[in-house]
């Protein structure tokens, strides 16, 4: 009663429950409740952290372990852990786009939150960006909603980060040479999260248009070597990621080097491809999820192949990781993954918000 009465007073006066307001947390927690508890009370607005911010309190260092914990819940199919349902998608069809809506609740963690994405087959001449989202972040006992976050920067980032655990997990002891297949954004995070978490000699890019190989290179600095094909580029290649827009296969099985990894990003539709039959079927192949890739990766459909594992499988030890065969890691994209990485922008943003 004191509490709500308090928060009533505070509502009323218009003391904001937010970055500025040290005032309302230290109060507050003499009454023992949260900061969301409080904000949903006083029907606080949610925070809203953009692209800049979620950039600047995302790190691979702490976000990659928790991608790791969550997958491994997310394979244990246990409801208390993760309840995730396949991304349920709505056609744009004038825009050659689909919204993909992807809700997620980790019942143990106190974690709700969903992600609203909107992905293209954009022409080559549009400037447009190929995957535009925003993740809300809620309580789950009221239903408020904590946090609306940029979504691109999380996409980007938990989508990189899953991958780089793909390889750790799936590449072969000693690999030297990382392929890059693309060089638009998820190119990016990928080059940051692999060069940052794991170690490679030499990193090689390829792109359908030269000139964006070359921006590619100017803008990460490090050592890239731009390469004329695609062929030129996964020659030897110990691990590659493919991260194109392609709506059909780029990367074909005979250039692949016996025991490579791929992470395959890309075609995250039924009927698009970005990996060729004979490289699906040579390959193990693993999936983040395996309902998510029996309904939407053309590589696995229209291949026909098993997916073998789940990655959470293998973090669980359910299933073996084949580092000496060659691999192949199909990434759709998750909503857990999601869920995770927006609470650690929010527990990370509450944190420099109130001094923790
Ligand atoms: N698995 C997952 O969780 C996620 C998958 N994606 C998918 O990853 C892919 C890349 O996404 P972004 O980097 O955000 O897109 P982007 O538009 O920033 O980059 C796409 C790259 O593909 C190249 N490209 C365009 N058309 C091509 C073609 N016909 N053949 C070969 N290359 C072509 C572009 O030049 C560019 O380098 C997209 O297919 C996207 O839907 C995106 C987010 C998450
Ligand atoms: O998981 C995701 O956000 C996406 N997967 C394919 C395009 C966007």
């Amino acid at each position: 009663m004191f509490k709500k009465a308090l928060l009533r007073l505070l509502n009323a006066a218009q003391i904001p429950l937010d970055v500025d307001s040290n005032f309302v947390p230290n109060q507050l927690s003499q009454f023992r409740i949260s900061v969301s508890e409080a904000a949903a009370m006083a029907g606080a607005p949610p925070v809203i952290i953009w692209e800049r911010e979620v950039e600047s309190l995302l790190h691979y260092k702490e976000l990659i372990p928790r991608l790791e914990e969550a997958l491994g819940k997310f394979s244990s199919r246990d409801s208390a852990e993760v309840i995730q349902p396949v991304r349920s998608t709505v056609p744009l069809q004038k825009h050659n786009g689909f919204l993909g809506l992807m809700p997620t609740y980790m019942e143990n963690d106190g974690v709700l939150s969903t992600k609203l994405v909107c992905f293209y087959n954009r022409g080559a001449g549009s400037t447009l960006p190929s995957v535009s989202a925003t993740v809300l972040l809620l309580d789950p006992e009221s239903g408020h909603m904590k946090a609306v976050m940029d979504g691109e920067a999380i996409t980007n980032m938990r989508t990189a980060g899953a991958s780089a655990i793909s390889a750790k997990l799936l590449m072969r002891h000693g690999a030297e040479v990382l392929a890059i297949l693309g060089t638009g954004q998820q190119a990016l995070s990928h080059y940051k999260a692999f060069t940052e978490m794991l170690s490679f000699k030499e990193v090689r890019v390829w792109n359908h248009r030269r000139e964006g190989a070359e921006k590619f290179r100017r803008s990460v600095g490090g050592p890239v070597t731009v390469c004329g094909s695609v062929e030129e580029a996964v020659r030897g290649a110990d691990v590659i990621v493919t991260v194109t827009r392609s709506i059909e296969p780029v990367l074909c099985g005979r250039w692949v080097k016996p025991g490579a990894h791929v992470a395959a990003v890309g075609a995250c539709r039924p009927d698009w491809r970005e990996l060729d039959d004979s490289l699906m079927k040579e390959a193990v192949v693993y999936a983040d999820s395996r309902e998510g890739a029996m309904a939407e990766s053309g590589d696995v459909i229209l291949s026909g192949v098993e997916v073998f594992a789940e990655l959470g499988d293998v973090i669980n030890g359910i299933k073996p990781a084949y580092r000496e065969k060659t691999t192949v890691f199909k990434s759709l994209g998750m909503g857990v993954e999601d869920a995770v990485a927006a609470n650690l922008v929010y527990e990370q943003w509450k944190a420099k918000a109130y001094k923790l």
